[in-house]
């Protein structure tokens, strides 16, 4: 029997345990953890991701900023912003949601993020914490992703584990998380030889390339944990669709475990930039130890 892995229930009590946490903070130390949002632009994917995030980081407890700019801010205003949020002691985590407007480069602006303040992980320092084995903040998609995995079985000790994709934002961080776990990674691309045969020895086959369906029934091993990572818009037979990088019912019946798509890897991202902005808080405020 194929486990279809719940990412919404599993977000769910990710969430929970960092919604209690931030009650255990409010009541031992009297501070209310802050997660400040930047939106720049009038993208409407972003406008409902942004939305949802406020959502859920008022749902667990925190306090949610948000600062909305017109698409013609220049990027220096930006980098103002984020620097005044990087010197507001009150703030814990700052996302800048991407894509950004083209004429900012999002580079310069993430990297103006203070690292401790790097919720999404993503800044050069986070990275090289990241390699390097050192405490930091790690992407959320990624940690996610390792997460799910987990609930399937608890040690990936071992395993050989394949990334499809090596994108700054899932692919390489995921294959450093896995590789923490001391799985054996095999990182693919687009240009791999035979990605077919690769993706065929993986015990963990994590999708994310952003093609969808790209990864086929008969390129999972019998058995295999599947974390498809892909969100892609499509259309079929007349209607919008979200499917993955992943051929879902070919892969399922092969699978050991598999993420659907909606309802795998995507709740666990907002679920783990929650537990980011704890974590953050705690170091930050120099609070201890919390469990998140
Ligand atoms: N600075 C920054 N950090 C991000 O983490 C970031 C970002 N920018 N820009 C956009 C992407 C995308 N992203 C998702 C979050 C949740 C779902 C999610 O919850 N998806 C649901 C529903 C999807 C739907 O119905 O549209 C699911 O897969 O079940 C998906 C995608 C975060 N991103």
């Amino acid at each position: 029997m194929t486990t279809i892995i719940d990412g919404k229930a599993i977000a769910a009590s990710v969430r929970e345990k960092a919604a209690s946490a931030v009650a255990d903070i409010k009541s031992r130390h009297g501070v209310q953890p802050a997660l400040a949002v930047v939106l720049v632009g009038e993208d409407p994917a972003s406008q409902v991701y942004v939305r949802n995030k406020h959502v859920a980081t008022e749902k667990s407890g925190m306090r949610s900023i948000e600062h909305k700019l017109p698409e013609n801010t220049s990027e220096d205003d930006v980098v103002a912003l984020v620097r005044k949020l990087n010197d507001d002691d009150e703030v814990d985590g700052i996302l800048v949601q991407l894509p950004l407007p083209k004429h900012i480069s999002s580079d310069r602006v993430i990297n103006e993020i203070h690292p401790d303040k790097d919720v999404d992980g993503l800044t050069e320092v986070n990275a090289g914490r990241l390699i390097l084995g050192k405490e930091g903040l790690v992407p959320c998609t990624p940690q996610g992703s390792v997460i799910l995995a987990k609930t399937v079985t608890e040690n990936l000790s071992g395993l050989n584990a394949v990334v499809v994709g090596r994108s700054i934002l899932v692919g390489k961080p995921l294959a450093m998380l896995l590789l923490a776990e001391n799985c054996t990674v095999t990182m693919a691309h687009s240009r791999t030889k035979d990605l077919a045969a690769v993706c065929r020895e993986a015990d963990i086959l994590c999708a994310a390339v952003g093609i969808p369906r790209l990864i086929k029934g008969d390129w999972v091993k019998k058995g295999a944990i599947v974390i498809d990572v892909g969100i892609n818009r499509i259309e079929e037979s007349g209607k919008m669709r979200l499917v993955g990088d992943v051929d879902y019912d070919a892969a399922a019946e092969v699978a050991g475990a598999i993420t659907p798509v909606p309802g795998g890897v995507g709740p666990m991202t907002i679920a783990c930039l929650l537990r980011n902005t704890v974590l953050a808080a705690a170091r930050r405020r120099g609070l201890g130890k919390v469990e998140v």
